[in-house]
């Protein structure tokens, strides 16, 4: 199994304070991985760090053997890890095919907007619509779509179901689920993490700014004292 990203005793927050610490964890090549957690318990401020999107981070990230830390989280796109927001993750007043067009970072341009197009016929058939025109699962292939256009190694995914109806939760997850089979990792923080384990190899789970346990995905869905206390009923 090919290591592909490496934390290990990180610490990060805002200004003064540490809301993350003693973070280890690691993601192999082509797998997905889930963090799951309480509310406020320091996800989406993990997430942020791993994407270099804060200052005050410690410890030490890498990708293979290639130091993060201290990288701007524009270079790190070129590094092969992208970052899929939460909302505005297209550009609605431009064309899909435009929407492809503009992701900085890309080689070989017009080859990569075919292979999307490949993977994803149904936004091939409307490279001509504006994404504010699309339905709901369309908009999410075109977000797929766009990260996946630099050829990343490894996809983090901030509360990729969030405010989606529950047909589309489905269609998302379905999507992550099909990245190993692109070459990409994922990575993502999950208040669905019943849902998003399901789709997992494994998981490693927050509470109050550590990781408090750490284990397969089917293991920690088996454990139900576990599950009661962290996974929540979705
Ligand atoms: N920009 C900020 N400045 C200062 N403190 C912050 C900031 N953003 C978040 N925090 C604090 O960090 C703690 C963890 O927040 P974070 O958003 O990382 O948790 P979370 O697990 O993602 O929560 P949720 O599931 O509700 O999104 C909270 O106490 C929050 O108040």
């Amino acid at each position: 199994m090919t290591r592909l990203l490496t934390v290990s005793d990180l610490a990060a927050g805002y200004g003064e304070v540490d809301i993350v610490s003693g973070i280890s964890l690691h993601v192999d090549a082509l797998e997905i991985v889930t963090i799951a957690g309480t509310n406020g318990s320091g996800k989406s401020t993990l997430v942020k760090a791993l994407m270099g999107l804060l200052t005050r981070v410690r410890g030490e990230m890498r990708l293979g053997d290639t130091p993060l830390l201290g990288v701007p989280a524009e270079k790190r796109i070129g590094m092969g890890v992208v970052y899929v927001p939460q909302v505005e993750n297209v550009f609605p007043t431009l064309t899909v095919t435009e929407n492809l067009q503009v992701v900085e970072g890309v080689t070989d341009r017009r080859h990569r907007i075919e292979a999307m197009f490949d993977r994803f016929p149904a936004l091939a058939e409307r490279r001509r619509t504006r994404a504010g025109a699309l339905s709901g699962g369309e908009r999410q292939q075109l977000a797929f779509a766009r990260a996946l256009m630099p050829a990343p190694k490894l996809m983090i995914l901030d509360e990729p179901t969030a405010a989606l109806s529950p047909a589309l939760v489905h269609e998302v997850l379905e999507l992550i689920r099909g990245l190993p089979a692109l070459g990409v990792s994922a990575l993502l923080v999950e208040q669905r993490a019943r849902q998003a384990l399901a789709i997992s190899d494994r998981g490693y789970i927050l509470d109050t700014g550590r990781v408090v346990i750490h284990d397969t995905a089917e293991r920690l869905l088996a454990d139900e004292r576990m599950a009661d206390l962290y996974l929540g009923t979705h």
